[in-house]
Formats: C-alpha cells, sequence, structure tokens
C-alpha cells in the first residue's frame, strides 16, 4: 500500500487510473480521534464543509482577479445544499476553485498544514486527553466522517477541462480511492452516506436549523433544496443567509452568535472567543477590521511557522490568508480580517512588506489590539483566560514594540507577595495603588516557580515592613524586565539585585534591621569570610534585606541571574560566569557564632555551608551536591 505522503514521481500511476491509497498514519489517527471526540456535536461537520465552500470561493474570486475566464459563465459563487432521506445521504456543491487530482490525493489523503502532522504524531495516546486537544486545530473535511461511513467528492478544478474531473471516495478507515471522472460544471460537490446514527442529517428540517445558525457570517449564498410540496411541482432552491460579508455590516445589525460563528470560521476554532472588535475606519485610509481574541492558545503558538496574522481582503475580495504584515510578532494569537480599500487588488507580497498603508494600518491594529485587550481586562474571568494562555506571548511585547511599551505593561498580571496565591492577578495599576506612602520603587523578584519566590529570603524584610513584592516566575520574566524599567513614573527593582533601601518606607524613626553598631562589629567577620569564600563570591557585605535568615546571596544591579542565564544559553550563548555577593545577617545567632568560631576549618566548613545555603533557598542547584553534605556531615560530628 503507498501512502499518499510517500509517493514520488516514479511509482506515479498514469492519471486516469484508479488508484487505492492509504491515508497518510497521522490522518488515521486523527479521523479515529476525531469519531470519538465529536460524537456529542457531529454537527460541526457542516460547519466545516460550509467553511471550506466558501474559501474556495474565496480562491476563486481571488485567481479570477487575473484570469477572468476562470469564472465563465458560472459566476455566481454559491452552495447547494441537499439531503435525501431516503438514500440516507447529505450532499453540497460548490463552485468555487475546485481540486485538480494532485491537490486532491494531498489535501484529503494526508495533513498538510505544517506542524499538525507533528502534533498529532506526537499525542500522547491517552484517548480522553488527546480528544481534547483535538479542538486545538481545525478538523475540516475530515470531521465529515463523524455523520458519514462513506464520503464521495467529485471535484473539477477551475480552468481544467470537464475530463479532468476527480472523483474520491473513502470510508475513512485507512484509505481511499481516487480515479478521474468527467464533470460538466466547475467546482466541488461531496455526498455523506450518512451513519445509522445520524440519520437527522438527512432531514431537511434539521438541516435547515443548523445551516441558518453557521450560514448566516457566509458571504455566499446558501441554497437549501426545498422539495416540491405538491406533486407535478419542481423542487426549489431558497437561498438561507443575508450572503453579505459579515464585516460590512454594522455592527448593530451583527448577533453575538454572528461574530462567535464567524470567528470558529477563521480562527478554526470550535470555542467562542473572548472578545472582538470589529471597527470600520474612514478618512485618509479606508479600511475595516474583525479582530479576536481567541480563548485558549494553538497547538503552533511558539513555532517559528506557526500559522499567525490576519485574513486579508481587499474591496471584498479575498487575498490571503495569515498575512502577517498588519500585526506585530507578540499579537500574532489575535485572529480576524482586514479588508482594505487603499491597497490595490494585486497586492504583491513585496508591498505588503513595506509600504505606508501597511504601516499605518499595523500601528492603528495594534493600538485596536491592545485596547480592546485593555477593555477585556475589566472582566477579570475572562482576562485571566486571556493570561493564562497568551500572557507569555504578551511580555514579548515590552522587547518588540517600544512605543506601545505603556499599554503593554498595563496588561501584565503578577502574583505577589501578598496576595497569598500563585495567580498571576496583579497588575501594575493595583500595586501602584497599594505602595507605601514614601515607596517610589516597585519591586520584584524572579524565581524559577511560585513557592521557590514566595519563599526567598530576600522577601523578609518586605513582609516584616508590609511591602508588597511582585513574584515572577515566567522563564521569560527576567528578560522581560530587563526592557521594562519604569511604569508610572516608578522605577522597578529587582530584591536580589543591588542594594536594598526600606528605610524611608519604615519612617525616619524605625529602627534600621542591622543597627551600624552590629555592622560595624561585624566588619571584622565580613573580613574572614571574604578570604574564606574568595573563590566563589565577589563580596561579602552585612543585609539591607534580612530578617530572619542567616544569609543570602544577591547579584550585582545589572548582573544576570538564573533565569536569563538560562534563557541565554538555551539560545547557545555562553555566559561569563558572575560571582554573587553574600550578604549576612549580623542579628542570626548562627552569624554570632561564626563570629566566634576560633578553629580555621571549621570556620571554613561553617561558611561555605552557609553559602550553599544561600543558594539552595533560592532554588538554584548546588555546583557540588556532595561536598556540601560532607561539610554537613562534618559540622554535625564535630
Ligand atoms: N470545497 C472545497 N473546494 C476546494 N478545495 C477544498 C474544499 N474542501 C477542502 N478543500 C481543500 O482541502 C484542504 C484541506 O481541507 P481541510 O478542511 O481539511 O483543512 P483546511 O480547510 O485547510 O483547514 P481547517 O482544518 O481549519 O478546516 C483545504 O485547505 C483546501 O485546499
Amino acid at each position: 500500500m503507498t501512502t499518499a505522503a510517500d509517493q514520488s514521481a516514479a511509482d506515479k500511476p498514469a492519471a486516469d487510473k484508479k488508484e487505492t491509497r492509504g491515508f497518510e498514519a497521522e490522518v488515521s489517527k486523527l479521523l479515529h480521534l476525531m469519531i470519538h471526540s465529536m460524537y456529542s456535536n457531529p454537527e460541526i461537520f457542516l460547519r466545516e464543509l460550509v467553511s471550506n465552500a466558501s474559501d474556495a470561493a474565496d480562491k476563486l474570486r481571488f485567481e479570477a482577479l487575473s484570469r477572468p475566464e476562470l469564472l465563465g459563465d458560472d459566476s455566481e459563487l454559491g452552495i447547494w445544499i441537499s439531503v435525501d432521506p431516503e438514500a440516507k445521504t447529505l450532499t453540497l456543491r460548490d463552485n468555487g476553485i475546485g481540486m485538480s487530482r494532485d491537490e486532491v490525493v494531498q489535501n484529503l489523503g494526508t495533513i498538510a498544514r505544517s506542524g499538525t502532522s507533528d502534533f498529532i504524531k506526537n499525542l500522547s495516546g491517552d484517548e480522553k486527553k488527546d480528544s481534547q486537544l483535538i479542538g486545538q486545530f481545525g478538523v475540516g473535511f475530515y470531521s465529515a466522517f463523524v455523520a458519514a461511513d462513506r464520503v464521495v467528492l467529485t471535484t473539477r478544478r477551475a480552468g481544467a477541462a470537464a475530463t479532468e474531473a476527480v472523483r474520491w471516495e473513502s470510508e475513512g478507515t485507512g484509505e481511499f480511492t481516487v480515479e478521474n471522472f468527467e464533470q460538466a460544471e466547475r467546482g466541488t460537490t461531496i455526498t455523506l452516506h450518512l451513519r445509522e446514527s445520524a440519520q437527522e442529517f438527512a432531514e431537511a428540517f434539521r438541516v435547515r436549523s443548523i445551516i441558518n445558525k453557521y450560514a448566516e457570517h457566509i458571504a455566499l449564498p446558501v441554497h437549501l433544496l426545498q422539495k416540491a410540496e405538491e406533486e407535478g411541482e419542481a423542487d426549489s432552491w431558497e437561498v438561507v443567509n443575508q450572503a453579505k460579508a459579515l464585516w460590512t455590516r454594522p455592527r448593530s445589525e451583527v448577533s453575538d452568535e454572528d461574530y462567535q460563528a464567524f470567528y470558529k470560521h477563521v480562527g478554526h476554532d470550535f470555542e467562542n472567543p473572548l472578545s472582538w472588535s470589529h471597527n470600520k475606519v474612514e478618512g485618509k485610509l479606508e479600511y475595516t477590521s474583525l479582530l479576536f481574541v481567541p480563548g485558549r492558545a494553538p497547538f503552533d503558538l511558539y513555532q517559528r511557522d506557526g500559522a499567525r496574522g490576519l485574513k486579508l481582503y481587499v474591496q471584498r475580495v479575498f487575498i490571503r490568508d495569515d498575512a502577517e504584515q498588519f500585526l506585530p510578532l507578540y499579537l500574532r494569537f489575535i485572529k480576524g480580517i482586514v479588508d482594505s480599500n487603499d491597497l490595490p487588488l494585486n497586492v504583491s507580497r513585496e508591498l505588503l512588506q513595506s509600504s505606508d498603508i501597511i504601516d499605518s494600518m499595523k500601528s492603528a491594529l495594534t493600538k485596536r489590539s491592545l485596547d480592546m485587550l485593555s477593555k477585556l481586562a475589566g472582566d477579570p474571568e475572562q482576562y485571566e483566560k486571556f493570561y493564562t494562555a497568551f500572557g507569555q506571548v504578551l511580555k514579548e511585547g515590552l522587547a518588540e514594540d517600544f512605543a506601545n511599551k505603556d499599554k503593554i505593561a498595563g496588561l501584565l498580571r503578577f502574583a505577589s507577595s501578598t496576595t497569598g496565591e500563585g495567580k498571576a492577578e496583579v497588575s501594575l495599576a493595583d500595586y501602584i495603588g497599594r505602595m507605601k506612602e514614601a515607596q517610589d520603587t516597585i519591586y520584584y523578584v524572579t524565581a524559577e516557580n511560585y513557592v521557590t519566590a514566595a519563599n526567598s529570603p530576600h522577601l523578609e524584610l518586605f513582609r516584616k515592613k508590609d511591602v508588597e513584592v511582585l513574584l515572577l516566575t515566567d522563564r521569560i520574566d527576567e528578560w522581560m524586565m530587563s526592557y521594562l524599567t519604569e511604569f508610572d513614573g516608578k522605577k522597578f527593582q529587582h530584591i536580589g539585585k543591588g542594594e536594598v533601601d526600606l528605610s524611608a518606607i519604615a519612617g525616619e524613626s524605625a529602627e534600621p534591621e542591622v543597627t551600624e553598631e552590629q555592622s560595624k562589629q561585624a566588619e571584622a567577620l565580613v573580613e574572614r569570610l571574604q578570604k574564606a569564600l574568595s573563590e566563589r563570591v565577589k563580596s561579602v557585605r552585612t543585609t539591607t534585606r534580612l530578617s530572619e535568615s542567616p544569609t543570602c546571596l544577591v547579584l550585582d544591579a545589572f548582573d544576570p541571574g538564573f533565569q536569563m542565564r538560562q534563557l541565554m544559553e538555551a539560545a547557545g550563548q555562553k555566559m561569563p560566569e558572575v560571582k554573587p555577593i553574600l550578604e549576612i545577617n549580623p542579628s542570626h545567632s548562627l552569624i554570632s557564632r561564626l563570629a566566634e568560631e576560633g578553629d580555621d576549618a571549621r570556620f571554613a566548613d561553617l561558611a561555605m555551608v552557609l553559602l550553599d545555603q544561600a543558594a539552595l533557598a533560592e532554588g538554584a542547584q548546588l555546583d557540588d551536591p556532595a561536598a556540601y553534605v560532607r561539610r554537613v556531615q562534618r559540622l554535625l560530628q564535630s
């Protein structure tokens, strides 16, 4: 059995021969999963097929811009749906672009979209889990098998001869056949032989109610066959939708359901979007945009070649999918369309890449998207969904989009030392609103996870003085913060870096945590420690931030921390070694004992142990854990 994927030129059969081929392995896997995951909602296949037919019409209109002859005398594009309860079939025809034999084999034998195939290959095998993932990418044509146990598709590509049409047939169980066929009209006809469990789709009234739901946003007329009521009368076709591009209609005339259905069509999603923004711009530039915020991340969000961008129309004519030029990369999760009146219909890739029109549209659409997100933030429950899915991507914006830095920063959410939960829910505005009277700095700490951050010894004094600290635990947070130095006139400080000074916040009269006298007394100890630890630390000093722990490690204000180091090393950049600074807390009994230690060997062991413990407390891994264990054992025994 040849699979569709590994066909080579050498074994290509004569074009008109009937061939039986095997689906690519991933298609079989997808089909199997789909049938299991969609049984409770089988009608979705109709949405998918109508969506494909609409895309086929879009593609034909686009090709006809340069080759008008493709339309011939069949220029009224549409979709025709009929049912036959006796034959137990449902048939859907379109007069769109159609497919050649090669295209049929490629599109309906493999999973063409890049990334999808790998995604399916890597599914866990746990049917329940995998079924939920299926909704993350469009199930498309193959969903027909949820309702049908045999699907026959005939198609003739625009511009091809009637004898070059193709017939494809499959029972969805691993194989399909393709053969040449003769078809008078251009376009694609799909006949579903319905499963016993899906007989409802052979009932005209049932199909009508579903189509009413799924067709209103489609810009193409959808016709349903009306059976003649009286004998002798002919059957007739009835158009069931407005057949007007949804974005051209005034907002007040578009229902939420229509927006949601349209999103599912353009966003290849099963679920409703969290929010949308529909705008018509008039003036120097004229365009309409309809942007959506999805509720969950697609599987290819972090893939370099992942699907992104908007669907581009020029004067209502579809031009291309995935036009990336209208939004910055950090807003790649936004789905939708943009329809321009200013761009030429034959807009080229080059023009899209550099043009004043595109630049100003991009900056306006970026603002629009950010405004839509600010608005969404007014609903914390919905915003949390958004932030969980896309918060990390949004953070990239601080590095990418200088002009909108403040807006982006305003959209970020963080866990905090005062909310007591790991949820990222505190905004910078919330933080500023709760700042102490004399506080002029936004404090934060980065760590590998919430527990490490929340228990970091760096927080001790902040806790004691009731000063809030943001806890940043995404792996890109430290990198991100290198781009965020100010918000609303307030500086940021990483509490594990540089010197910390809370004296102003505590009030003039408050006792300092470490008195000058204690510092002075500790001077000799500091010197002794510096000598003992010179290989491993940059310096030793008395603390400005501890109140309970004996020691902690801090970095100089501009030294890269642990996260940054990991990030850079993952990107293949070798980082120079940076030694930390050891801070000691002279009020701690262990430090007093250390100061009194007369035995140099014991002093060295104690010093090393306190240093390693400071590293452990902030979630770092020891370079030589065995040496640490040996030292502790020696100390325990002596
Ligand atoms: N009615 C049709 N007319 C012409 N081509 C079609 C038609 N239906 C499907 N195709 C082709 O088959 C391809 C695969 O369709 P399928 O529905 O599986 O995926 P898709 O439409 O690309 O994306 P999605 O999975 O989100 O639906 C389409 O990209 C298109 O090229």
